[in-house]
């Protein structure tokens, strides 16, 4: 099992390009079930997530090719297995993604629940409502949701949906299925991340007929027929917010290029706020820190908030600033099992719950970390990078799923970082 070994101690300097978004990717893969004409993506990251979505396309019967620029080629012309079997499921949630396309245009699919996640239960039901909102027939037997369309409907119809909390792949999910469906949908309560707009976008490239994506209120007019695109995959917030605390924390001066400061507002903000200089440039995003910067307290909401994603990352920069600060998880109820890892290397927390009291420490020594779960493995590197001595990160497995060759983009800015078996 691959560990990344860090020194810490080092300042990052230099640029690095931050990837596509795997969370716009992974809903641009399975848009591409909705037609039976080619779908050209570019700018898609090389991630274990990536990879675990083309496997399956290709289990369903889709041609999918990776180039080694991030171009992906898709074809699911042939798709003549709508189905997502447990093997491939298990490992990513946004499987469930496959569930609107397959439906809305085969009539049929047979999805199974993605597997238990450590950062929280994660239930899909919001899924299901909007679906069968639409005119599906599903039942979760052994497992899976077999979904078909009710008797009588030879397409799914579109309806007004108001889903009881905000959700990301939800909002996606019944994006895709009504651009299929005969008739209006409203989708109420939407989620507002810009990974929406992102693949609204696609869809309309496609030639779907959407209104108000990125608002909480999406408006969408089905299609008989959606037709091949090209597109490309909106730059990884996450990834460079991620960067954006790892420069914070160590100290530093570096351009992330094709970040865009205006989806990390929430983030940036803080950064601010804590004494880092955060510079929107040409191309890109630059970020500056020098010394002990000052804890900031906050809390995880949806887009436009500060996102649960950054959560985990921004902790490890507070746990070596300046003064006592308090972060509160609102969106998963299982995400900070990063702060026991965290105390091994010497940060004082205490936790409550979803919060957790941090009293910020001048120094953290090295040690041996495991990962639970993909942010809480990016916290860890970050927090290795600061550490005096050695760090060994242990299962990243979970970085790998999200972060695309994240040791060698550290190692570029001049962190001494290494993946050792
Ligand atoms: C592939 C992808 O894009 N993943 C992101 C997506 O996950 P994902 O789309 O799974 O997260 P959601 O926005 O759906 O989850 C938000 C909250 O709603 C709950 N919920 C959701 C759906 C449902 O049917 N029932 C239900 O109870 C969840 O358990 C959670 O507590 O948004 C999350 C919140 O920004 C991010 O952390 C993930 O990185
Ligand atoms: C929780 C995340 O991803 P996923 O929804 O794919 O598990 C994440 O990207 O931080």
């Amino acid at each position: 099992m691959d560990k990344l070994l860090i020194r810490g101690g080092r300042r990052l300097h230099g640029e690095v390009r931050v990837s596509g978004a795997k969370n716009a990717a992974l809903p641009e893969l399975c848009a591409a079930l909705l037609t039976a004409e080619p779908v050209v993506l570019h700018n898609v990251p090389r991630l274990q997530d990536v990879s675990t979505m083309l496997k399956l396309v290709r289990h369903m019967g889709v041609t999918a090719e990776r180039d080694d620029n991030g171009t992906v080629q898709l074809n699911a012309a042939d798709l003549t297995n709508p189905e997502a079997p447990y093997e491939l499921v298990k490992t990513m949630r946004a499987s469930v993604l496959a569930l609107g396309p397959l439906v809305a245009r085969f009539g049929h699919a047979k999805v199974s629940l993605p597997g238990g996640c450590g950062i929280g239960s994660r239930p899909v039901d919001q899924h299901i409502k909007g679906l069968r909102a639409m005119g599906a027939e599903i039942d979760v037997e052994h497992g899976y949701m077999m979904a078909r369309l009710q008797p009588g409907l030879t397409r799914l119809r579109g309806a007004r949906i108001t889903t009881d909390m905000v959700t990301v792949t939800g909002t996606e999910n019944l994006m895709m299925a009504a651009a299929l469906a005969e008739g209006e949908t409203v989708l109420e309560n939407a989620a507002q991340e810009p990974e929406i707009p992102d693949l609204a976008e696609m869809l309309i490239r496609m030639g779907a007929k959407i209104e108000g994506h990125g608002s909480s209120r999406i408006r969408i007019q089905g299609v008989e027929r959606l037709h091949g695109c090209e597109h490309s995959v909106v730059a990884d917030r996450i990834e460079a917010g991620t960067f954006l605390c790892a420069v914070a924390a160590t100290g530093g001066d570096v351009l992330l290029r094709e970040a865009r400061a205006d989806h990390l507002d929430a983030v940036i903000e803080k950064l601010r706020d804590a004494g880092a200089t955060v510079l929107e440039e040409a191309g890109g995003v630059r970020v500056r820190s020098e010394g002990r910067l000052k804890a900031q307290s906050f809390r995880t909401t949806e887009y436009p908030g500060f996102p649960t994603d950054m959560q985990a990352q921004f902790m490890a920069l507070n746990i070596v600033s300046e003064g006592a600060s308090t972060v509160t998880e609102t969106i998963f109820e299982n995400r900070m099992m990063h702060v026991n890892e965290l105390l091994r290397l010497g940060a004082r927390i205490q936790t409550d719950g979803r919060t957790a009291m941090i009293e910020g420490v001048p120094r953290l020594s090295g040690a041996t970390v495991m990962a639970t779960d993909l942010r809480a493995s990016a916290c860890l590197v970050i927090a290795g990078l600061v550490a005096e001595g050695e760090t060994v990160v242990d299962r990243i497995y979970h970085l790998d799923r999200g972060y695309d060759r994240i040791e060698r983009k550290l190692g570029a800015l001049g962190a001494d970082i290494e993946r050792i078996s």
